[in-house]
């Protein structure tokens, strides 16, 4: 399977084609969109998200419901277009073009790069693509993903461990349904509810000043069978092409699986998974401190993968920046903006990585229907109980 995505943030819409889906597959256009609905939430989101209520429309690919296995084509509007036609086609008023012009960089967002490496004097045309506004095309993705996912008994969800200041303690012995129904219910989608308040009060405090906060969200998949993925070729290793998905997000600036970077300072004996068989599930480890991975191949433990995020950019207390124009020192430009977005990323974190194991699925067992790839993974899961 392949995507590509197109829009910019203040454009009429979001386009996507998906190409390599199977045919057959009910095509639950209530479970995408209660995946675009679902990033649209979350503590510390700007003005914006009042504004966009966040929908596939579906071009092509489907017919009666079902996928026909031709690339499926899905656009979401942005009904802020409304409010940025002018600005954006540069019709009719100028003058109100030059005011929304941007020569001020901000200091870790795309603007500045962008600028240079393109050769655009305004900014905006930077920013429009760079804009997280993408990731909504993105979880729509990973909402049909998950649809191929849910047919071969595989599931995932997401929380927030941390923002800015404050940790959430990690309960990790509860099942991955009572974990989606608390991170819902939490409006940073946080499992500690006490977590959830300080994490609120710490997005108010920076909020009050001007400033903007990250922190580290997590993911688990559950259900995943052995082996997908390869550790015959760097770039067929499943656990690599997670991590790129991850740090693809904007503003993600690192990942680690399982124990993660605590795996340094700990000897080897305290890493490892041990390795036990029984007969009723074959092979199976004691423990899943690797977070699901050998050898770039799942292992069959869930896998936990976990994406920092760096605070937004956007300053309402800007950095100091250059002005492009007339190369004096400024503040940076001000943009209306998110204060956090950890827990809006975690959603789209969630669907970056159902497209990864969706995809490393179909390259494990290429189908062309649905059913086609169901039986394949029963076939498989029962030979790997039997080895
Ligand atoms: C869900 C989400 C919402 C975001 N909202 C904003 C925002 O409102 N303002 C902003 O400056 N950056 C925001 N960002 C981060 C920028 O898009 C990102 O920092 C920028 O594209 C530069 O890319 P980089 O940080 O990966 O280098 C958001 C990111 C995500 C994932
Ligand atoms: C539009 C979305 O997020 C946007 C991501 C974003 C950025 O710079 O990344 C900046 C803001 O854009 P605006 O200035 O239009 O409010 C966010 O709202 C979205 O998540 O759908």
């Amino acid at each position: 399977m392949r995507y590509l995505t197109a829009g910019e943030s203040h454009g009429p819409q979001l386009t996507l084609i998906i190409e390599g889906v199977p045919s057959h597959l009910e095509f639950d256009q209530k479970l995408i969109n209660l995946q675009l609905a679902r990033r649209q939430k979350g503590y510390g989101r700007g003005r914006r998200m009042q504004i966009e209520q966040d929908q596939i429309q579906v071009m092509s690919g489907v017919r009666f419901g079902k996928t026909t296995g031709a690339p499926i084509a899905l656009i979401i509007e942005n009904k802020d277009w409304t409010h940025w036609k002018k600005i954006m086609t540069a019709e009719p008023d100028p003058e109100q073009v030059d005011a929304r012009r941007i020569s001020r960089p901000r200091p870790g967002h795309a603007d500045l790069n962008g600028a240079l490496k393109y050769d655009l004097r305004d900014m905006r045309d930077v920013l429009e693509r760079s804009s997280a506004r993408e990731t909504a095309a993105r979880v729509a993705v990973g909402g049909v993903a998950r649809l191929i996912l849910l047919a071969c008994g595989i599931d995932i969800m997401g929380h927030v461990l941390q923002i800015g200041g404050v940790k959430a303690s990690r309960s990790l012995d509860l099942g991955l349904k009572e974990m989606q129904d608390r991170s819902e219910a939490s409006p940073v989608r946080c499992l500690d509810e006490q977590a959830t308040t300080q994490m609120m009060a710490e997005i108010d405090r920076a909020k009050k000043e001007g400033d903007s906060l990250g922190g580290i969200v997590e993911v688990i998949v559950d259900g995943v069978p052995v082996g997908l993925g390869s550790h015959v070729q760097w770039d067929r290793k499943l656990d690599a092409k997670i991590a790129q998905a991850m740090v693809s997000i904007n503003a993600f600036k690192g990942v680690e699986f399982g124990i993660g970077f605590e795996a340094a300072s700990r000897p080897g004996s305290e890493v490892h998974d041990e390795i036990l068989w029984s007969q009723e599930k074959g092979f199976f480890r004691a423990t899943n401190r690797l977070g699901g991975f050998e050898g770039g191949m799942s292992t069959g433990e869930p896998i936990v993968v976990r994406g920092v995020m760096k605070p937004i950019p956007t300053l309402y207390k800007p950095l100091n920046s250059v002005d492009i124009d007339s190369k004096e020192p400024f503040a940076a430009s001000i943009e209306r903006s998110d204060s956090c977005a950890v827990p809006a990323a975690s959603v789209v974190a969630e669907n970056v990585v159902a497209w990864e194991v969706a995809q490393a699925l179909l390259e494990k067992f290429p189908a062309d229907t649905i059913e086609e790839l169901v039986d394949q993974v029963h076939r498989y899961r029962e030979r790997v109980r039997m080895f």
